[in-house]
């Protein structure tokens, strides 16, 4: 079973702090991480209830710390029809939809849920693997955050032991700058290069590959690059290296 990691992004209000660490553990989560939460007083606690020990066992990490050691990490909004515009377009997937994606993997998942006032941020979403909304009503599609957290794990509890163990986020990133070497490689126009590897991002990262699907990926971008430098020869086995082992 994957590690749900339920991150608040700069919480504004220790009451939702609270709330959120409440529906939490109603639904079997225990894994809280806030990120530059508010101070935090009696409030929280007493909307925890009977989850203050999931309050207290909240990690305080940066969002950079949260990326890198997520093998997935996910990105919550309520704000669909704002962000479908833009040109980044991820596509979006309701929780059902999240439950099916990871159901059969294993390793690290950090959901992240944003700001109360303005939610996350593009540069946040677009490092984000999968993007998650809750469908709602269009009169008015904003939830409260815990409420938002509350139906997220509802729908991921009882998710079964998965098989597959993820590429990391390490992992990940080394194959995007893999890619990037070998748009560079093929003279992929420069104007181009930074939208096709976004784009790559996107359907590599909801993908879920699992650290054998990306190595075997790295094994055949270095063929070609080997086959471009070389051609009419035969791939040269001792230049594989460490990212292709398993191929
Ligand atoms: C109050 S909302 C942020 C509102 C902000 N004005 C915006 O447009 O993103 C706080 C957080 O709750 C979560 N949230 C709210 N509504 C949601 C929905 N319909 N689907 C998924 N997450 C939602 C998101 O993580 C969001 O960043």
């Amino acid at each position: 079973m994957p590690q749900v990691d339920i991150v608040l992004v700069e919480p504004l209000y220790e009451g939702n702090i609270g709330f959120a660490a409440r529906v939490m553990k109603n639904f079997g989560f225990h894994n809280m991480v806030l990120v530059n939460p508010p101070k935090m007083t009696m409030e929280a606690t007493a909307r925890a209830s009977h989850a203050k020990d999931v309050l207290e066992s909240a990690e305080v990490l940066t969002l950079e710390e949260v990326f890198r050691r997520s093998d997935l990490a996910v990105a919550t909004t309520g704000g669909l029809a704002k962000s479908v515009s833009h040109p980044m377009r991820m596509p979006y997937y309701s929780p059902p939809e999240l439950r099916e994606m990871i159901k059969n993997v294993d390793g690290r998942i950090s959901i992240l849920f944003g700001r109360e006032n303005w939610g996350l941020n593009n540069e946040e979403i677009a490092r984000c693997d999968i993007v998650a909304t809750i469908p709602t009503s269009a009169e008015y599609p904003v939830m409260n955050i815990s409420h938002a957290i509350g139906v997220v794990c509802y729908e991921l509890a009882h998710l079964p032991r998965g098989e597959y163990l993820l590429a990391n986020k390490v992992e990940m990133d080394a194959l995007y700058a893999h890619f990037a070497r070998f748009l560079e490689g093929i003279s992929h126009p420069i104007e181009k290069r930074e939208t096709t590897l976004l784009l790559a991002k996107r359907v590599l990262g909801r993908t879920n590959l699992t650290v054998r699907e990306a190595s075997t990926i790295h094994g055949v971008l270095r063929r070609t690059e080997w086959h471009l430098k070389h051609p009419g020869m035969a791939y040269e086995e001792k230049s594989r290296e460490h990212w292709d082992e398993e191929e």
